[in-house]
């Protein structure tokens, strides 16, 4: 589904991410690991083409997507929700899902996208006309994902989808991951800085240190020794 080959990207001059290969498969969840600062958030920002490659290129269901912008991308089938979220505090829930309804020009909206989301996360259909800044982190974070559900993707990318949520609402979006890979075929990846939830969530893993991938396998593989070497536990 998602390929990358010998990515390399920069920031200005410096390069930030070093012939980076990378394959998530139709219909499986890949965990991105590795510690603060290692360029996790700067791959998922160039396999959405808000960053530029320099070299190497990226291909989403047999299309080479390695020049098209971010628009394109999406209606191809990348949904994407990153980190910190981008909500529009101001909006009501609903809006905000509409957002992503229109976010990238789809001429005729399908509103069932929305039903299927208040199936998902019933919160957020008890909570559609409130104000998305009203919100708990957690429901924020279910309202982010659900934008990113709405046109139903095929690969759906998460940068750290647990970052500042509670247990229990971290319980619910494993079930929700568990769920759209499960229920929807979807393919997912995600940036994901709990171990634990990795390891539940996943079925493949990758592990950056400064700008490579060092590590990847099965999660049934992930090892010890990796998280002590390449993860800050
Ligand atoms: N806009 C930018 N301009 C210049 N350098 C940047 C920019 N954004 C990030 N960097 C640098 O690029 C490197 C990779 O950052 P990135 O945010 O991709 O890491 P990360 O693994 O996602 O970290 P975190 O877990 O903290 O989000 C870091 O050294 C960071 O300082």
């Amino acid at each position: 589904m998602l390929s990358i080959q010998n990515l390399n990207v920069n920031y200005g001059e410096s390069r930030v991410l070093h012939d980076v290969s990378m394959d998530v498969a139709d219909g499986s969840v890949v965990c991105l690991m590795g510690r603060n600062g290692v360029g996790k958030t700067t791959l998922l920002k160039s396999i959405m083409g808000i960053l530029k490659a320099r070299g190497g290129h990226v291909t989403f269901g047999g299309a080479d997507m390695t020049t098209r912008p971010p628009n394109v991308r999406a209606q191809s089938g990348i949904g994407y929700v990153p980190q910190g979220r981008g909500i529009f505090p101001y909006l009501t829930v609903y809006e905000n899902l509409l957002m992503g309804l229109e976010a990238f020009g789809s001429k005729k909206r399908d509103m069932s996208g929305i039903d299927r989301v208040y199936g998902t996360f019933p919160v957020l259909k008890e909570m559609a006309g409130r104000t998305a800044g009203a919100l708990s982190g957690g429901q924020q974070q279910q309202l982010a994902i659900g934008r990113a559900l709405v046109r139903h993707p095929k690969l759906l990318v998460l940068d750290e989808p647990t970052e500042g949520v509670q247990p229990s609402i971290m319980h619910e979006i494993e079930n929700v991951i568990a769920s759209l890979r499960d229920d929807g075929g979807m393919a997912i990846l995600l940036v994901e800085q709990f171990l634990d939830f990795a390891l539940r969530v996943g079925d493949r893993y990758y592990v950056m240190e400064t700008g490579r991938i060092v590590s990847q396998g099965s999660m049934a593989e992930f090892s010890d020794d990796v998280a002590r070497e390449y993860l800050a536990v």
